[in-house]
């Protein structure tokens, strides 16, 4: 059952005349993994400050646990743990020690603070490191420092800003296996905001496609591509030995049913088609005596979402600048709720 813990309703947010956040609608549940994917400037950090209370909404509103964020921050604060894209500890002090300082600070009884201060470095992976000073920590190691810190809130929701930003591969891989460990075990809401297309792809149960001020799309990775992709949703590459002749190949293609565009590349085939058409094309090329050599069928991930949504961005604004605005919102209408 699906329970609505994060509502925005049309948040906006002008900077002067700058529109940073245009007319947010959006809904999270309980549990969700959701990110926030965009470029830099796309107003993701303006939503989350509007949605921990820390700046105020031109208009709409945002209710987090049900608190309305910008009239009752103080509770908002209690229900989420918000980790910035850098986060900062005292360099002489121990992890424990910096870990056991913050928990005072929130205001966790003293008999009680450092034992739990030891399971949330334990939780977040850094019990072995809880001694070291944390000057001598690795950019992953601190952001797991952090998120123990968030974590030491006992919050319901944890807001990420960009939490891999600096990371070495192998770390993100860890970073991001643990926070989906610990939406999982503890039922917590996750909230990431990236521009890192793969990552929020690995973790996220849902994305927000954010540009310009605006979510130009969200659903998952399948609702994405479908809608994107509505015109030739299924596509195979075969690979031949040779391709003697392309335009007579792509003719005698384009007559197998379902199949609505062939580009033929080299000895490269991509064929386009609105149903799952590889049997039809497997049986196309060995019954007319092609050498094939490959056949893949790909699946569109946030990659192909992301660079359609950009090269047609692009080409719209070479052609008319002032007209991106539009394209936008006509090119993503269809996936929005609102
Ligand atoms: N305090 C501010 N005063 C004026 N303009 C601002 C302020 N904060 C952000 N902006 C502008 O608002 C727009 C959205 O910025 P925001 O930081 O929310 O984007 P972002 O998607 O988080 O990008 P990044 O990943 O670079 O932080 C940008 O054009 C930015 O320059």
């Amino acid at each position: 059952m699906e329970q609505p813990i994060i509502e925005i309703n049309g948040l906006t947010k002008y900077y002067g005349r700058l529109k940073a956040v245009d007319n947010l609608h959006l809904t999270i549940n309980k549990g969700e993994i959701f990110g926030l994917l965009g470029p830099n400037g796309a107003g993701k950090s303006t939503t989350i400050l509007m949605l921990l209370g820390l700046t105020e909404p031109s208009s709409g509103e945002a209710h987090i646990c049900g608190f309305n964020a910008s009239r009752h921050p103080i509770p908002v604060k209690r229900k989420v743990g918000y980790m910035p894209d850098s986060v900062g500890f005292y360099n002489e002090l121990t992890a424990l020690e910096n870990l056991t300082y913050m928990g005072r600070l929130n205001g966790i009884p003293e008999a009680t603070v450092k034992a739990l201060a030891r399971d949330m470095l334990a939780e977040v992976g850094l019990e072995s490191a809880m001694n070291k000073k944390t000057g001598t920590f690795s950019r992953g190691m601190k952001q797991r420092l952090g998120l123990a810190d968030v974590l030491i809130k006992q919050p319901e929701i944890i807001i990420l800003d960009e939490p891999t930003l600096g990371i070495d591969p192998a770390g993100v891989r860890d970073f991001l296996e643990l926070i989906r460990q610990l939406s999982q075990q503890q039922g917590l809401t996750i909230l990431l905001s990236s521009h890192h297309l793969h990552q929020v792809q690995q973790v996220c149960n849902r994305v927000g496609i954010f540009v310009g001020g605006q979510l130009l799309a969200e659903g998952n990775m399948q609702t994405l591509a479908a809608g994107l992709f509505r015109s030739a949703p299924y596509m195979v590459q075969v690979t031949l030995k040779t391709i003697q002749d392309p335009a007579a190949l792509e003719r005698a293609l384009l007559q197998l049913p379902a199949i609505e565009k062939v580009v033929i590349t080299g000895v490269l085939a991509e064929i386009y088609g609105q149903e799952d058409i590889t049997p039809d094309i497997v049986r196309f090329f060995a019954g007319n005596g092609f050498d094939v050599t490959g056949v893949q069928k790909k699946t569109y991930g946030l990659d192909e979402i992301y660079q359609q949504y950009f090269e047609n961005n692009l080409k719209e604004n070479a052609f008319n600048e002032k007209s991106s605005g539009l394209f936008q919102r006509s090119f993503f209408g269809r996936f929005k709720k609102h």
